[in-house]
Order: structure tokens, then C-alpha cells, then sequence
């Protein structure tokens, strides 16, 4: 560790800057500043973001450029705390300036300064154990200003996660950026690379994507790109890969054509992308599914960085009008974005510093046929931060989007973790089922994009194996929780929605697909604060789910939609708990197992048998019983046959008095 310089001087800390109008690269896209363009300083501290580390820093000194070069012990301490929650804050990276100071002063360092300054950077990132890696040395008036990638030392199966969802119109060339990407070879302009990527057959034939896929970048802590495609079959190793690197960033490459739209829309919401990138095909410009794409990214708040292809093909005309189509449009009201063109290393350097502000959307410009600007393009990706932070005293929460069935493993889920730690061996709550109810289970395994790993954390993906369940018994939308959580099921909830599009009106007992998380089913609109609802309406709506229950957490975004019609919006309230039936259906076939080895009881709960003359009813199970607790044919029961543990169970649905209980 570099000795720790200790002189009485005012310590200040490099905390993120606020982008100002001679830090933003030449672009043709100038950023307009009568919307409020740019965050101003005001803006930052109203929002809660300190301008320099910690909010309890604010009323010292911590603005001039010499806070490094000769910080007290005092000062020191404070610097390593800054640094730390700046770590914490990017989820593990932080991009950290050496020379600059807020306070007015002439920007950069001279040599000594400079190097007295590098020193206690080295020193604070021993402490905090963390690498350090120059990303550019740049000359200002008062000597050299550096910036440097903080980034947290990771144990061996260990690395940072970031999640990026790949979208836009078809032949865009989505999948052949990836396949460049991640198996350093370059397009023939034929559909070469993405043929590495392709996952159906029908895929192979047509060129297009019809399935939400993953793809994999691993960074070493240098910033040097690991992946390294096997020379025989062209596949890649991504044990080897999670190994080598300190960030893996996922691809999650969705289809481009108008008809995978609802699969496109759940890779979106239910893979919980950190960044959309969105890709225009220079020549082709904004058309097709481009806009939809855009506006659903925006719906959902996700920042959205833009990769122009194929601009070895272009006229330079056509090209320009693409580029100024697309500021105009991300300009516009409806995005509010400040398109930032990325030329060179040190804009990378630039708007990858601000891009978490979600208002700055850079755009690159690259040819997958003869490699310009991917390098960039790489440069930026090693740049991002994830956008959920964790805690691992929270409790749990794993969202599942698939599920498989691997021989000799048996059931395997895959998904995101919200929040909290799971650990090999955990007891979590899985559901709902049709009725509500989680069922306790136990993870067998965990495996960290196929690397068997002891544990995982919020925002990180993972795929569990799971004892004694059959694959049939899960779907999609369910999740997997603590079971401290004590979780709910609900069939109905209020949310505000606005009505990004529809042909006509909307009104009560209108049904749309409701993609929230990874829950994707149909739900009708009970009622509504206005009598009917257009283009732009927003309201407050309350809905009700036609088939299952599901497990919705308050304020989380949804997206509403029904062919080309689609509203967003987020839950605001959660109705109805678990065990309650819909009101026009039949009582569900349950296939889920109990591993529970108990009798189960009566449960009393109020199920709705019919909206209009709602009956309090109650359920009984027996099983293996000889004395069956009720007798089961008995006439006015109707019966629904569930699977329960290894034998099969009765269970007899009848009108049932509330208090009188005690059959
Ligand atoms: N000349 C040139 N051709 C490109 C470039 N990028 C992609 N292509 C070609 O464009 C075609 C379409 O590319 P894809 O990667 O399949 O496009 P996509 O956006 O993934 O399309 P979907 O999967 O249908 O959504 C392929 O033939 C590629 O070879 C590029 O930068 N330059």
C-alpha cells in the first residue's frame, strides 16, 4: 500500500460532476438547455445526489482539486468512506477524476502534485479493495487531469453483473453485433456472425430472432475483453468466461419483427435489463418496431444507449439524415433525451461518467463488416454499472422467467434476484399456484450463468435446481421468496396507467396482457376513475387477473397491451390476497406438489363461487386417510382432483357456513 501522505490542508473529494456544456463532446446533436437539457448543480442536490460523496460531506470543504495530494488522516478517512459508498452506489465500479476540484480553480495538476495525488488514490483503493485502471490523461490549464476505473476486487467465482436488453427493427443487425461482440469476429454482411447465436432451426433458415436469448462479455479487470470462442464448435466457455473476468455483461437479445412483440416486451420487463441498447440500421433509419421499442424502454425507465449499424453500406447523406432523425426524435417530448454522438475514447469516457442520469443517450456509429468503432462501443460496455444495488440482510425475493428440466438434475428455475442473498440449501417459498398458496422447497444447486456457484444476490441472474418438484408444477411470473416475507398472492390490484396507444376507447371490462416482472397474463379492467380512456389518458384502474393469482410487490411498472394497443403504468395498490378464486372461473387443476408429509387440514378462506351471490365455502383434503374427515360424495360437493406429495388427494369444495368449521 502507497504511504499515506498526512499535511494539514482542506481535503476535498472528487465526487461525480454534473455535465456542463464544455465536457460534452462535439456533436451535431447540441444538447437543448431551454428543457432544462442538462442537470444543473441545483438539480443534482434537490434529487438527492450529492455533488461531491456523502450527503453528511456537504458542509465541509470538499472542493478543491488538492484534496488528494495532501489530505490529514481525518481527511483520508473521509475520502476512503466517499469512495466506498461511490462503490457501493455504481454496484461495485466508479469512475474517479484526479486534478479537478469544484471550487473554481484552474483544472489539472502539475507532475508532483500529480503523482502525490495517484498515490493516495492507490492507497484509498488498497483499503477499499479495489483495482484501479488509468482510462485517460488529458491536459488543462493548470496541469494534467486523470481519470481512472475504480473497480471492486472480486473473489474467484465472483464478478459484476449488467444486464443489457438488445432491441430494435428487424435485419438492425442486433444479432450480428452481438456475434461480433462476443466471438471477436467480424460480419461477412451476409448474416455470418449471428449465426453462433441462433437458437432454432427456424432461426438458422429465416435470419430472424424469435426468442429471448443470452449472450455473455467478459471484461478482465484491465478492461480487456476475455471472451475467446472455441475453435472447434465456435461456442464459448462461459464458466471460463465468469472465471476471467471482473464484469460479465448479459446481452439479452430480443426479435426485431412486430409478431415476437409480446416476447420482445417480456424479455424487457421480465429480465430486468440495467440498459436498453437500441439498434438503428443506418440505412433502414427509424422505422418498423424502432419508435415501439424506444417508447417501451422509456416506459420502464430504462436508460437507452444507440448503436447505428452498417455504416460501411451507407451513403454519408442517408446516414446524416438517420442521425438527425433520431435527435430530433429522442429530443422530442415524448423521450426528453440529450443524444450525445460518440466519436472517440474520451467521449466513451464522458457520457459512460453521466449516462446513469437516464437523460444523456449516447450514440454510437459502427460497421460489424469492417469493426469501426466497436472497440468504443467495447470500451463503453466496461464502462456501465449495474443500476440495483443490494443488501444482504434483505430478505429475498428471485423472480423466475423459465424453467427446464436438465437430466440427472431434475427441475431447474432460472431468473433474477431483486433482493436479499440465497444460499445453497436455503428453504424458499415458491408459488403462487392457482390458489394463491407458495410451497416450501429447498435449492439444490445454483448455478451463475452455468457456474455452480455457493450463493447469489439482488440484481444477480441465477438458475436453482430444485428437490423433489416437477418442472410442470412451475411457470413463468412465479416467484421464489423468504419465507419471512409471509407472501400473498393477489387476483386484483390498482394501478395508474397512460394509454400510450389505441384506435379507439378503452372501458371496463376491456382485457389486456399485463406484463409485470416476469407475470404475463391477461387481466380485465374492473373499473376505472374516468368512463373511458384514449390515446395519452392516464388513470387510475383497477384489474383482475383471468387465470392464476400472482405475487405483485407496490410501485412496480407494468406494461398493458393488447395488439398495438398499450398503456404503462405502475401498481398502486394490491386488492385481494390469496385463496380467492376468479369470479367466472371453473376451480383450477392444481398440478403442484406439497413436499409436506403432514395431513392437510380444512383451510377456511372466503372463495367467491360466483360474483352475484358470493358463498363463504371451504376446501378439505385427505390424504391416505382411511376416515376421511368429510364425507366425500356426499351430495351438493363438487370435486377437483390435485396431485398432493407422491398420492393422489381429494379435495371437496362445498357451501360451507363460516363459523361452523368443525366437520
Ligand atoms: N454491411 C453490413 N451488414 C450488416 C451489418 N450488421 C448486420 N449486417 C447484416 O444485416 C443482416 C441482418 O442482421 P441481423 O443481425 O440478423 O439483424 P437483427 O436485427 O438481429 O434481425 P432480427 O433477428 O430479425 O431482429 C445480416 O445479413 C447481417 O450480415 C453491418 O454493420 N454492415
Amino acid at each position: 500500500m502507497a504511504s499515506r501522505p498526512v499535511v494539514p490542508e482542506p481535503a476535498p473529494s472528487p465526487g461525480p460532476r454534473p455535465l456542463s456544456d464544455d465536457l460534452l463532446p462535439d456533436s451535431i446533436f447540441a444538447p437543448e438547455r431551454s428543457d432544462g437539457g442538462i442537470d444543473t448543480d441545483q438539480e443534482r442536490l434537490e434529487d438527492g445526489d450529492p455533488l461531491n460523496g456523502e450527503p453528511g460531506d456537504r458542509g465541509l470543504d470538499l472542493s478543491s482539486k488538492q484534496a488528494l495530494v495532501r489530505p490529514s488522516r481525518e481527511q483520508y478517512d473521509r475520502l476512503l468512506r466517499q469512495l466506498r459508498s461511490r462503490m457501493e452506489e455504481g454496484c461495485g465500479d466508479t469512475i474517479y477524476e484526479v486534478g479537478l476540484g469544484s471550487d473554481g480553480a484552474a483544472r489539472g495538476l502539475g507532475p508532483a502534485d500529480m503523482a502525490a495525488a495517484v498515490d493516495t488514490v492507490t492507497s484509498l483503493c488498497e483499503q477499499a479493495g479495489a483495482d484501479l485502471v488509468l482510462l485517460r490523461t488529458r491536459s488543462e490549464a493548470a496541469g494534467q487531469v486523470r481519470d481512472f476505473l475504480i473497480r471492486r476486487r472480486v473473489g474467484a467465482l465472483d464478478f459484476l453483473e449488467v444486464r443489457v436488453a438488445v432491441v430494435g427493427n428487424v435485419d438492425a443487425g442486433k444479432s450480428t453485433l452481438l456475434g461480433v461482440l462476443t466471438h471477436g469476429e467480424l460480419d461477412n454482411g451476409r448474416g455470418a456472425a449471428r449465426q453462433k447465436l441462433f437458437r432454432h432451426k427456424h432461426e438458422m433458415e429465416s435470419g430472424r430472432t424469435s426468442s429471448v436469448g443470452n449472450d455473455i462479455l467478459g471484461f478482465d479487470p484491465q478492461g480487456q475483453v476475455v471472451n475467446k470462442p472455441d475453435s472447434h464448435g465456435g461456442g464459448l466457455d462461459w464458466t471460463l468466461i465468469c472465471e476471467q473476468s471482473s464484469k460479465v455483461i448479459t446481452f439479452i437479445d430480443l426479435a426485431g419483427h412486430e409478431k415476437y412483440l409480446k416476447t420482445t416486451v417480456f424479455g424487457m420487463t421480465g429480465h430486468l435489463p440495467d440498459f436498453c441498447m437500441l439498434m438503428v440500421g443506418s440505412n433502414a433509419g427509424i422505422v418498423g418496431t424502432t419508435r415501439e421499442h424506444l417508447g417501451l424502454a422509456l416506459a420502464l425507465n430504462v436508460p437507452v444507449f444507440v448503436v447505428v449499424t452498417k455504416i460501411d453500406m451507407c451513403p454519408a447523406h442517408i446516414l446524416q439524415e438517420t442521425l438527425q432523425l433520431l435527435q430530433r426524435l429522442l429530443k422530442s417530448p415524448g423521450c426528453r433525451k440529450i443524444p450525445v454522438l460518440v466519436q472517440s475514447r474520451d467521449d466513451v469516457i464522458i457520457t459512460a461518467s453521466n449516462f446513469s442520469s437516464e437523460r444523456l443517450c449516447p450514440i454510437f456509429q459502427v460497421s460489424n463488416v469492417s469493426g469501426q468503432n466497436v472497440d468504443l462501443l467495447k470500451v463503453f460496455l466496461n464502462l456501465l454499472s449495474s443500476r440495483t444495488s443490494y443488501q444482504d440482510d434483505q430478505p429475498a425475493e428471485f423472480q423466475i422467467d423459465d424453467t427446464y428440466s436438465v437430466p440427472g438434475v431434475g427441475t431447474v428455475v432460472s431468473g433474477t434476484t431483486l433482493r436479499g442473498l440465497i444460499r445453497l440449501n436455503d428453504t424458499m417459498l415458491l408459488g403462487p399456484d392457482p390458489l394463491g398458496s407458495f410451497l416450501s422447497i429447498a435449492v439444490k444447486s445454483i448455478h451463475r450463468k452455468r457456474m455452480a456457484v455457493k450463493e447469489v444476490r439482488g440484481g444477480q441472474t441465477a438458475s436453482f435446481a430444485l428437490k423433489k418438484i416437477k418442472r410442470s408444477s412451475i411457470r413463468k411470473g412465479m416467484v421464489m421468496v423468504s419465507p419471512c416475507l409471509h407472501p400473498q398472492a393477489c387476483w386484483e390490484f390498482e394501478a395508474e396507467i397512460l394509454v400510450l396507444h389505441h384506435p379507439t376507447t378503452i372501458s371496463p371490462r376491456y382485457q389486456a396482457m399485463v406484463h409485470c416482472g416476469s407475470i404475463c397474463q391477461t387481466a380485465t379492467i374492473l373499473t376505472m376513475s374516468r368512463a373511458c380512456l384514449r390515446t395519452g389518458d392516464k388513470a387510475a384502474v383497477r384489474l383482475r387477473f383471468i387465470k392464476t393469482p400472482e405475487y405483485l410487490l407496490r410501485h412496480q411498472r407494468l406494461v398493458f397491451r393488447e395488439g398495438r394497443t398499450k398503456a404503462v403504468g405502475t401498481i398502486t395498490k394490491l386488492l385481494q390476497s390469496s385463496n380467492h378464486l376468479p369470479s367466472n372461473s371453473k376451480p383450477p387443476q392444481i398440478k403442484m406438489q406439497s413436499t409436506k408429509k403432514v395431513l392437510p387440514r380444512w383451510e377456511e378462506g372466503p372463495l367467491m363461487a360466483n360474483e352475484e351471490a358470493p358463498t363463504a365455502i371451504s376446501l378439505t383434503a385427505t390424504q391416505n386417510s382411511s376416515q376421511p374427515t368429510v364425507p366425500i360424495h356426499s351430495p351438493g360437493v363438487s370435486f377437483i382432483t390435485v396431485a398432493c406429495a407422491q398420492n393422489r388427494v381429494e379435495i371437496g369444495v362445498r357451501d360451507f357456513p363460516r363459523q361452523g368449521s368443525d366437520l
